[in-house]
């Protein structure tokens, strides 16, 4: 088996006296998706917090690919290949959607073109190119993305996160205030993302949860309560009485 992309090991927070986030470990698989699911407060935005370096953790360690990011800055983090989709707070609304991905895509130029006009930039702008037929925006290349409709925008927002090519992509609710065909289109798109990129996901959806993730991990007062094959975790008695209310 290959080493996972993500491990996170027995990590620890506590604000004031609170365990926000206690003993927690699980690893996240190359190319597949791992869903962190629990009911509200049990630490699953807080965990994502300390993946991503936004929150040091009081204990514990996080692998990227091997190589240890326990408490790294953000910027070290996504440089290890780690990016975050913050629902749409990514974008830059006054740009437009194509040059949205092209600021985005710009990292993946040598550092010494990193100063040539934008038109010499040619990884940035085949990456640009390629995000918008995949995520179905290229009609829309030219309009503001402060324009786009909701759904257009979290589309935009993940293709954002994709377009720098990470190795794992965490998103949080990705399809959180969409139309029932935007939220199927989207479900799909991050089903076919697994061929480029590994994926850690928040979602509260449980039909979205059943249908898109390969590994589920149950959060509950700070705590995993269990971890495993979505269809395993569902019937837990445990998962049962903590998240769905019932035994
Ligand atoms: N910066 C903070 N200071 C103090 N307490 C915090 C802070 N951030 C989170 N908490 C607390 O830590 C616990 C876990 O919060 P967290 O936001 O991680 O839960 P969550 O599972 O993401 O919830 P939700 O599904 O509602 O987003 C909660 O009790 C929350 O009030």
């Amino acid at each position: 088996m290959s080493r996972p992309v993500l491990e996170v090991r027995d990590i620890c927070i506590a604000f004031g006296g609170l365990r926000a986030v206690d003993g927690v470990s699980f690893s996240a698989a190359r190319h597949a998706i791992t869903t962190v699911i629990g009911p509200n407060g049990a630490g699953k935005s807080t965990l994502f917090n300390m993946i991503s370096g936004a929150l040091r953790p009081l204990e514990g360690q996080v692998l990227i690919d091997g190589v240890e990011m326990t408490g790294a800055a953000p910027e070290r983090v996504k440089a290890a290949g780690l990016s975050r989709s913050f629902q749409i707070t990514n974008l830059f609304f006054e740009l437009t959607v194509a040059e949205n991905l092209r600021l985005a895509a710009q990292v993946l130029e040598p550092a010494a073109r990193a100063l040539l006009p934008i038109r010499r930039s040619t990884r940035a702008r085949a990456k640009t190119e390629e995000m918008l037929e995949r995520f179905q925006l290229a009609h829309r290349r030219d309009e503001l993305a402060g324009n786009l409709s909701h759904g257009d925008q979290r589309r935009l927002e993940i293709a954002v996160c994709l377009a720098s090519e990470p190795k794992i992509l965490l998103l949080d609710e990705p399809t959180q205030g969409m139309s029932h065909q935007d939220t199927a289109d989207t479900a799909s798109l991050v089903r076919a993302l697994t061929a480029d990129v590994s994926v850690l996901l928040i979602e509260h959806d449980i039909g979205l949860v059943m249908e898109l993730s390969d590994h589920v991990v149950v959060m509950h007062q700070g705590r995993k309560l269990a971890e495993g094959p979505p269809a395993l975790v569902r019937a837990d008695p445990e998962v049962q009485a903590a998240y769905f209310g019932h035994a």
